[in-house]
């Protein structure tokens, strides 16, 4: 398998290290920010050599796709999203995106359809931190759907967000909620730590209709994912609580098993 990875940090390095264990992938091709080529080479070639038969590094879509990646993984931001994915879908290769709080940018949202039509390659969505995506995709066809989502975790996980300005995070005794609206504006207001209410919001009942809330709590056992459903077809409630990745507090470790999921799901005889 020749993989691309859009961005090389908590999810990509963690992404690899997994991937490797079932042998090492043809070739890996990583986008990375200018100046920043040097430390990754140093990781590819240290801890993780065995991930690849063989690598480059890139700082741009263009040398990113001159590498012939069957599959590229963006795992680095919106920003990033923004800069790099139209042209990888518009060269006909599939995306997982998992920075997916980048399409509450209704303009982004559209060029990235667009480009995936006309390259005649898909845009997948993981499930990410979340779960229960299969059941609310399925209900948001039938329409109707409501849906009302409570992200809460440790208070550091809100560190350089806007939370830090509402409030103490270091002093906090009990959990408080700082925000409450709409999907779009959590994913934009907080795009490193609300891409699951986007992922509601595009499985179900949209970006205006998903409401959310978003929660510093000093006694969460974890990132936890709650979030209600009613339908004309089902009514259900689901309670995730997940173990903070280890290079970063803020992504669940959950995420970058969601996404070795896809990759496992295009590659095994059997999807699931
Ligand atoms: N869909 C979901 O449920 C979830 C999505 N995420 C999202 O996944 C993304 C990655 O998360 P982590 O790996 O934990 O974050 P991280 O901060 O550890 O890694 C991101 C990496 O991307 C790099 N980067 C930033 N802008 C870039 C650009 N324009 N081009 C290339 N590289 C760039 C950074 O230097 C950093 O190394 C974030 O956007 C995060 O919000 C995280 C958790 C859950
Ligand atoms: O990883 C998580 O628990 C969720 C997260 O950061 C996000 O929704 O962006």
């Amino acid at each position: 398998m020749r993989l691309g990875l859009i961005g090389f940090g908590n999810i990509a390095t963690a992404l690899l290290d997994l991937l490797a264990r079932g042998g090492p992938l043809d070739h890996l091709a990583v986008l990375v920010l200018p100046g920043m080529e040097a430390d990754a080479r140093r990781r590819l070639e240290g801890d993780l050599a065995g991930a690849a038969r063989s690598h480059a590094v890139v700082t741009d879509a263009a040398a990113l796709l001159a590498e012939r990646p069957g599959l590229v993984v963006e795992c680095a931001g919106h920003a990033a999203a923004q800069a790099h994915v139209p042209a990888v879908l518009r060269a006909g290769v599939d995306v997982i995106l998992v920075s997916i709080g980048a399409l509450a940018d209704p303009a982004l949202e559209a060029a990235l359809r667009a480009a995936a039509a006309e390259g005649g390659a898909r845009l997948v969505l993981p499930a990410g931190a979340v779960g229960a995506i299969d059941l609310l995709s399925a209900l948001g066809a039938g329409g109707g759907v409501k849906v009302r989502y409570r992200g809460a975790k440790p208070p550091a996980a809100w560190a350089g967000t806007p939370a830090a300005g509402m409030l103490d995070l270091g002093a906090l005794t009990e959990a408080r909620v700082f925000f409450t609206g709409t999907a779009r504006e959590a994913a934009t207001a907080y795009p490193r730590n609300a891409n699951v209410a986007a992922t509601l919001a595009l499985a179900g009942a949209g970006f205006e209709e998903t409401q959310v809330e978003l929660v510093a709590d000093p006694a969460a056992p974890g990132n936890v994912h709650e979030y209600t459903v009613a339908s004309p077809l089902a009514n259900y409630t689901i309670r995730i609580e997940n173990r903070p990745s280890e290079g970063n507090a803020k992504t669940s470790a959950t995420t970058i098993y969601s996404v070795l999921r896809e990759i496992r799901n295009r590659l095994g005889p059997v999807a699931i």
